[in-house]
């Protein structure tokens, strides 16, 4: 199997990344119709196959779990997940000869594998389905001529896709059909309806490509929304304890902080976010944020030049070979931290408490979001899709840390993003070695200590035209005007 996306021509190349329409609520107008009375058969019951199984039958549809005979025997935690939640759970053999649809939810290092044991099994004519379209584009899957593909990837992590759901929303979603493989022309129904069965038509759905995805993707988890945050845990984290914080209030700042600051973007983007802030602590952020994004330019524009090009996917795959080496070595890192390993105290931190004392946490994720979007759409990804996988995701990432840090983070995003957070991460902590030499606790951990908040107007008003005029933000008021049945979390 070659790389899919290498063998197009560049038109063709470009033509799919700038795949993308904002499909409007009526679009919808039929609800779950075309996947009413079908059979929907999962793969692997982990963080997307089991959220996303119990909104689909909370919307009245027909769900059950085809398992791997290994974890149905050892009762493994898949297993517990349909189970204990009252799906049918059964075999391969058992179940995916009965499906109209297959929703492929296991890792992508399994896609192979899997699609290859599965698709002798499917009937004639049925639909194969993934939330993330790398075996397709980076592997070059080919699939049976009878078969329809089609991807419904819900932009954050499973957690989320049920928790929004629950909530009445639901997360951004891009679907797409894979081209070469719609024989009955059926597939942009399927996959508008299957949308509906998550919530995501409630919080934006983009009509997408594979293509689209991946490449958008693997950037948004890679930098600003995994990468970024666990870059800037450990180092805001270690700068505290340097600077004689008190452990235990510099952990809960951390961890409850990006959750804080990120509702703020999510409501009002960038803009809100920094609003939050006094006027001389806005412009701080701003020259920060300023500073950082000069430096991690470099780093942003090499992580999608990878993405592009396939060196990114090929050195994954060559881990996948060697056992997953990186990744358990990295993943085993993560757990020594400072951070990870000092308990959050239980001082009490007023919502105010986390911009005032975490400015150069919002200079973090301005400098990011900003980054990760002038970076996707330099690279033809359309901006509507690049704001999901900036701005919109980055709350929803920030979520998890507040549960159980950086741990739930890694534990919840998939195994490809976890993959591509460790690797920015490892790039990024030297790279901002001496910017962090130069931060001092007035901009992380105490705030800033001023008799008077009295700033110059004239440099006031350049920040504030700055920040307005950033293209996420005019994107970001459109999508938000969509968002109408949004929820608050704190
Ligand atoms: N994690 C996320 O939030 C997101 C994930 N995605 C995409 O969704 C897909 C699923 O990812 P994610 O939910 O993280 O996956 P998980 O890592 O949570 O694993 C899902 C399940 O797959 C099963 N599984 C693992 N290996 C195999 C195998 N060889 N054969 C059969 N089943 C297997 C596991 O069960 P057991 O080992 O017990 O058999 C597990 O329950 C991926 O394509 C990912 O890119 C998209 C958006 C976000
Ligand atoms: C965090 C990245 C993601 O793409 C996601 C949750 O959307 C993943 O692969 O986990
Ligand atoms: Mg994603
Ligand atoms: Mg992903």
């Amino acid at each position: 199997m070659a790389n899919y996306f290498n063998t197009l021509p560049l038109r063709e190349q470009l033509a799919q990344l700038a795949k993308c329409r904002f499909m409007y609520s009526s679009e919808f107008a039929d609800g779950v119709d075309a996947l009413k009375g079908k059979k929907m058969v999962v793969i692997g019951c982990g963080a997307q196959g089991l959220n996303q199984g119990l909104n689909l039958r909370d919307s009245g549809l027909d769900v059950s779990y085809a398992l791997r005979p290994e974890a149905i025997a050892q009762k493994r935690q898949s297993w517990k997940n349909a189970s204990e939640n009252g799906f049918v759970v059964g075999t391969y053999e058992e179940l995916i000869p009965t499906a109209d649809i297959v929703l492929n939810l296991t890792p992508d290092k399994q896609h192979t594998a899997v699609v290859n044991a599965v698709m002798p099994l499917m009937k004639e004519g049925a639909c194969l389905s993934y939330s993330h379209g790398f075996n397709i584009v980076e592997e070059g899957m080919q699939v049976r001529d009878d078969l329809t593909v089609i991807m419904v990837a819900p932009k954050c992590p499973g957690s989320e896709v049920r928790a929004e759901y629950v909530r009445g929303f639901g997360v951004p979603t891009l679907i797409a059909v894979h081209e070469a493989n719609d024989p009955k022309g059926e597939g942009l129904a399927l996959a508008k309806a299957y949308a509906v069965g998550t919530g995501g038509h409630k919080a934006g759905v983009l009509m997408s490509s594979f293509i689209a995805e991946v490449k958008s993707d693997l950037m948004g988890e890679q930098t600003i929304l995994c990468g970024m945050l666990q870059t800037g845990s450990i180092l805001c984290f270690d700068k505290m304890i340097e600077e004689g914080i008190e452990p235990g209030y510099a952990s809960k700042l951390i961890q409850y902080g990006w959750e804080n600051i990120t509702e703020a973007l999510k409501y009002g983007g960038v803009t809100n976010m920094l609003d939050r802030l006094s006027n001389p602590a806005k412009i701080k952020a701003f020259d920060l944020a300023e500073e950082l994004k000069d430096i991690m330019r470099p780093l942003y524009n090499k992580h999608q030049d990878d993405i592009m090009s396939g060196h990114f996917s090929r050195t994954m795959m060559e881990d996948w070979a060697n056992d997953d080496a990186n990744l358990l070595k990295w993943r085993a890192d993560t757990a020594e931290t400072n951070f990870e390993k000092t308990p959050a105290s239980d001082v009490e931190i007023s919502e105010q408490e986390f911009f005032d004392n975490g400015i150069l946490m919002v200079a973090m994720v301005k400098a990011g979001v900003e980054l990760a979007f002038e970076t996707m759409t330099a690279a033809g990804i359309i901006a509507e899709s690049a704001y999901y996988e900036s701005l919109h995701e980055t709350p929803l990432i920030a979520n998890t840390i507040a549960r159980k840090k950086l741990y739930e983070m890694n534990a919840t995003i998939s195994d490809t993003a976890e993959y591509g957070c460790y690797l920015y991460n490892h790039a990024c902590v030297p790279l901002l070695a001496d910017f962090m030499k130069g931060i001092k606790s007035d901009v992380i951990g105490k705030g800033l200590d001023l008799d008077d908040n009295g700033v110059d107007n004239a440099r006031l008003i350049d920040v504030n035209d700055a920040l307005r005029a950033h293209p996420v933000e005019a994107v970001g008021a459109v999508l938000r005007g969509h968002m109408a049945d949004m929820k608050k979390i704190v």
